[in-house]
Parts: C-alpha cells; sequence; structure tokens
C-alpha cells in the first residue's frame, strides 16, 4: 500500500476543470433543466421573502396602531404565500438532490471507465507517478464534489439572487445619511447598504486571514483517513499471513503510526475550525450592532416606526447574509478545494500517456515478435537486453535464469504493463492469456471464478466440468455454483490449478505462465503441463519456471542473467 507523504500539492486553477465535462456530456439537457428548475425556484423564494419584508412593515404599524381587524385580514393572504414559499424550497431541495446524485453516478462512471482502462489501476498503484488511494477519490471524493459543489454553488446562487434583491430594498427605504464634520457637509445615499457591505469586507478579510491554514489541513485529513482505511484493508486481505507471523504488534504500530498522522494533523483542523467558527459566530452576534449604530440619527429624530425598524432590520439582515455566504462557508470551500484537489491529481495520473518505452503492436498471428527489446528498471537502470526474437506458432519456450534476473519483468513488457525500457513487440492479443503465479479468485459462485474474466454464462456445466477435472479438481465439479469467498477457501495450488483450469477454457492462441504451477507438487504440476499439451496442443507457450523437471515440455529455453539473454533449443 502507498501511504501519503505530510506536503499538500499547491491549489491549481486547473482542479477546477474536473467540474465541467458533465454540463457537456450526452447528460447536458437533463443537467441544465435541473439547475435551471433549481435556480428558477430559488429566484421564487427570495421573491416571497422580499414580500414578507414589506407585510412586516405593513402588519406591524397596523398592530402597533391597534388596529386588531386589518390585522386579521392580513393573515390569510399570508398563510396562502407561506404555504407557496415551503413548497418552493422543499421542491428546490428535492431537485438539487436529483441532480447531484445523476452528476454522481455519471462522473463515477467515467472515472472507472478511466480507471480501468489501458492498465491505468495497474499504472497506479506500480507507475512512476502515482495518486495514493485512488478507491477514497472514486468513492468518496467524488460524491463530496457532487454534494458540495451543488450546495455551495446553490447558496452562492441564493446569495447574488437575495442580494440583489434586498439591495434594493434597503437601498429605497434606508434613506440617506446627512452630516456635517469638520466644516463639511456629507450626504451618503444607500448608506445602510454600504454599511452592510463594509462590515461583511472587514469579516471576511480576518476569516481569510486566520482560516486559511483550514484548507491544507482538510486535504491531508482526507489523505491520512485513507491511508488508515487501506492499512485495515491490508490487514483484512492478509489476516492469514499476520496470524502465522504472529505480527499483531507490528500491525499495531503500523497503524497507530497511521493514526498519529490523523491525529496530529486533527489537531490543526480542530484549532482552525475553532478560529473560524469563533470569527463567524462572534461577527454573527454583534453584526446588527452598525445598524443600530446607523439607524440611532433616524431613530432620535424620531423618523422611525417598528414597522418601518423591522422590515429595514429583515432586509439589511438578508443583505448581510447574502454577503457572508463566504464566511458561512468558508470550512465548506475549503473542504471542496481540497477533494478537486485530490480528484485533478487523480485524472493527471490516470490520463498521463502509458504509450512510452517499450511498445506494442496487436497482430492477427498467433507468432510473437520481439524487436530490439530492453528491459529497464523505473530509474532507468538495465535489467536485461532481450534483443531480437521470434516465436513461432505452437513453439514452447522456457523462460530461466536466477531471481531478480528480470524473468517476470520479461512477461510483464510483453503483457503492456512494464514500459521502462525500449523496443517492440507484437502478437495477437485478443488471443493471448497470461497467469500469474498469484492467481485472482474474485469472490462469487466458484463458475464466476473459473470462467473469469469471461461472464459466468460463457461456458457450459460440463465443459467447466472437464477442466476442472483435467486439473485434478473435480471434487468441486458438483459446486460450481457455490457462491463462497473462493479466494480464501482454496488452498495456493488449488488456486494455481483453477488459472490453469481458466486456460483450457478459453483455450488461447499464446499463453503466458508466470510461474504459474510453482506452488504445486511434482506429481501435479507434471499433470498440468500434460493437461496443456493434451487440450492445447497448438497453442504458443512461453513459461517463466525454476523447476528443471519441466524442460520436458518445452523445446526451446531462454536463459536470463548477467543482463543479457541467451536462446537455445532444448534436448528432450
Ligand atoms: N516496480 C518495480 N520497481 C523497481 N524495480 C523493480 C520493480 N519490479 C521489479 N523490479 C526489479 O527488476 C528486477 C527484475 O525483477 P523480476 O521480478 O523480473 O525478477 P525475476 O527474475 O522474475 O525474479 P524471481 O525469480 O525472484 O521472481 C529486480 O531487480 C527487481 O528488483
Amino acid at each position: 500500500m502507498q501511504t501519503t507523504d505530510d506536503a499538500t500539492p499547491p491549489h491549481s486553477l486547473a482542479d477546477w476543470k474536473v467540474l465541467f465535462p458533465y454540463w457537456k456530456s450526452e447528460e447536458k439537457w437533463w443537467a441544465w433543466s435541473l439547475l435551471g428548475g433549481t435556480i428558477g425556484l430559488s429566484v421564487l423564494y427570495v421573491q416571497s421573502a422580499v414580500w414578507f419584508g414589506a407585510w412586516y412593515h405593513r402588519f406591524f404599524d397596523a398592530f402597533f396602531a391597534g388596529e386588531v381587524g386589518r390585522c386579521l385580514g392580513m393573515l390569510p393572504f399570508y398563510l396562502l404565500v407561506t404555504l407557496g414559499s415551503v413548497g418552493v424550497h422543499a421542491t428546490q431541495t428535492y431537485l438539487t438532490q436529483v441532480l447531484s446524485m445523476r452528476w454522481r453516478l455519471w462522473n463515477t462512471k467515467v472515472y472507472l471507465r478511466q480507471y480501468l482502462s489501458e492498465e491505468a489501476y495497474y499504472r497506479l498503484e506500480h507507475g512512476p507517478n502515482r495518486a495514493d488511494n485512488p478507491d477514497q477519490r472514486i468513492a468518496d471524493d467524488l460524491s463530496q464534489m457532487t454534494v458540495q459543489t451543488l450546495k455551495l454553488g446553490l447558496d452562492a446562487i441564493d446569495a447574488v439572487t437575495t442580494l440583489l434583491s434586498f439591495a434594493v430594498v434597503l437601498w429605497n427605504i434606508g434613506g440617506v445619511l446627512s452630516f456635517d464634520w469638520h466644516g463639511h457637509h456629507f450626504h451618503i445615499p444607500g448608506y445602510l447598504f454600504l454599511g452592510a457591505v463594509l462590515t461583511s469586507l472587514v469579516a471576511s478579510g480576518i476569516l481569510e486571514r486566520f482560516g486559511a491554514p483550514l484548507i491544507g489541513a482538510n486535504y491531508r485529513q482526507q489523505h491520512f483517513d485513507a491511508d488508515l482505511r487501506a492499512g485495515l484493508m491490508d490487514v483484512r486481505r492478509n489476516s492469514e499471513q499476520i496470524a502465522f507471523y504472529g505480527g499483531e504488534n507490528a500491525e499495531q504500530l503500523r497503524l497507530s503510526g497511521y493514526l498519529t498522522h490523523i491525529a496530529t494533523n486533527w489537531r490543526t483542523v480542530v484549532r482552525y475550525t475553532w478560529r473560524v467558527n469563533f470569527i463567524s459566530e462572534f461577527y454573527t452576534g454583534v453584526a446588527t450592532i452598525p445598524l443600530w449604530l446607523m439607524l440611532a440619527p433616524k431613530a432620535m429624530a424620531h423618523a422611525l416606526s417598528f414597522g418601518l425598524y423591522s422590515q429595514i432590520n429583515s432586509a439589511y439582515t438578508q443583505v448581510r447574509i447574502s454577503l457572508e455566504w463566504f464566511i458561512f462557508n468558508y470550512a465548506d470551500l475549503a473542504t471542496l478545494r481540497s477533494v478537486l484537489q485530490r480528484l485533478g491529481e487523480f485524472e493527471r495520473v490516470v490520463s498521463q500517456s502509458s504509450r512510452s518505452g517499450i511498445v506494442r503492436f496487436a497482430s492477427e498471428t498467433p507468432v510473437v515478435q520481439i524487436r530490439d527489446l530492453t528491459l529497464d528498471r523505473p530509474d532507468g537502470a538495465p535489467i536485461a537486453r532481450i534483443g531480437d526474437l521470434t516465436i513461432q506458432a505452437g513453439e514452447r519456450w522456457l523462460v530461466r535464469g536466477p531471481s531478480g534476473s528480470g524473468k517476470s519483468t520479461f512477461l510483464r513488457a510483453l503483457a503492456g504493463l512494464w514500459r521502462h525500457g525500449r523496443g517492440e513487440v507484437s502478437f495477437n492479443m485478443r488471443q493471448a492469456m497470461f497467469l500469474p503465479q498469484r492467481s485472482y479468485v474474485p469472490s462469487g459462485t466458484l463458475r464466476q471464478a473459473l470462467s473469469y474474466p469471461a461472464t459466468p454464462d460463457h461456458y457450459d456445466t460440463a465443459f467447466c466440468q472437464q477442466a476442472l477435472e483435467a486439473v485434478n479438481l473435480a471434487g468441486y465439479g458438483h459446486r460450481l455454483d457455490e457462491a463462497a469467498d473462493w479466494g480464501a477457501v482454496l488452498s495456493p495450488g488449488e488456486q494455481q490449478r483453477l488459472a490453469v483450469a481458466r486456460a483450457l477454457l478459453f483455450r488461447p492462441a499464446i499463453l503466458f505462465l508466470d510461474e504459474a504451477t510453482s506452488a504445486l507438487d511434482d506429481v501435479n504440476e507434471r499433470r498440468l503441463y500434460e493437461a496443456l499439451l493434451f487440450f492445447l496442443p497448438h497453442t504458443t507457450c512461453v513459461s517463466v519456471a525454476h523447476h528443471d523437471a519441466l524442460r520436458v515440455f518445452h523445446d526451446r529455453e531462454i536463459v536470463l542473467g548477467s543482463g543479457k539473454a541467451a536462446f537455445s533449443a532444448l534436448e528432450k
């Protein structure tokens, strides 16, 4: 598993690009319609608030003048508008949620497609440019991105509409501030609105100054949480090995290391969240004081009725709240920026071309052509020079050499997984199959595991049972439709036999085996190779193996050693 370093990459404008593709996709009509509906409802909702402001003015003036009859007459309309505005608000939330889910699903499908194409999932784990914990990025970050972006975006649109609507009201009913100072006469129209803007700007500036480190801390927090989760998954996946080694203390130490990172960074998050909360809540508490000060001249001149004050207060509060959008959403904005950063990083790594170094061409023949092939390490240091080699259809080659000489790397290069080095490789890739040393056994039914990567209905039961029998797994023939965690149930040797049974079902034109029978006893290993010869007599075969006993099943060999490859025919 990869772990995260402590550095937070700089935030780049390019990260915001991950937000756009959905709005230009085949779903764009749905997306824009839902967004348009949501914004329309939001404008309607704000307009109802403007109406309530004016209604309060009339109602309280009548109320404090003791005109109870007029007040009662105004109530039915009030109830009706309340009902409408509540309905508008609930429908807006509903549309937002629908849009959020559609956006998330679309993005997740795109990311999964990118992740599972051109072996990006492999490059992310083994390549020189990595992005840690792709599972978290696809499952959690995408969900957060859509939910947060819509929430913040719609809140921002709400804020702008509210600001525009109430700024007019506040400007009109707030009047003009006129005073003399040092022999000069001042005349400030819309001074209540200007006062609200100034107060909010000062508060936002203070918040940015004291809260900025929260963005980096949030970014790191997501990394560290993902590291812990991946560490726990490692324990789950390797529980048996850990139990055999008695590795509980080592695991405890390793997981505690992740926890220490979380705790240290969490302290930073908590400290800055405290600051941000303190500043924004203190501001909320004192924000009406400037209004009272600004209204004092009107009150002293007895030019302020309770109805007027109530309307001014409501308009001032709305203007203030909409200007405070940044203040109230600072923490969410910080989280969104770090989520976008992680997704941008993922996109960059996934989209990096894997077409470098060793080049692979697809051909239609079962002949494997290798031209001027050199295998290097990722840092450019040489592993082995293979040179030119043609493996004719039906030939069987054994690849031998000391540990670390580059045998597996050679097969990885043929499979297109190893790009470090140079040269060309071509063969019929659609008709080729690679069997690695550690077989992959997906959970589900045994039929699923056996047919992998084909679908479970691809081969009929009799054919599956015949393949199992050929690899000495006849005892499992009646359990084909039994669902289990077969990767844990089958022994490593049985898993290797299952993998060879897959090859018997798939009938590849070219079969590559990388120590694919290494966990087996001599008898079973011989039996597997006999089965391969019997059932796939025309298949080209390239096997990496240490056991000399396998020489009889091959007619040529490649011996790797001292950075070179030697080719020779094998005596039977
Ligand atoms: N991802 C990697 N990053 C850096 N070096 C690597 C990587 N994978 C393999 N190597 C190096 O490449 C060399 C060849 O490795 P390879 O696995 O091909 O050896 P091998 O001959 O198959 O060994 P064995 O018989 O032990 O399986 C080794 O020195 C190994 O350390």
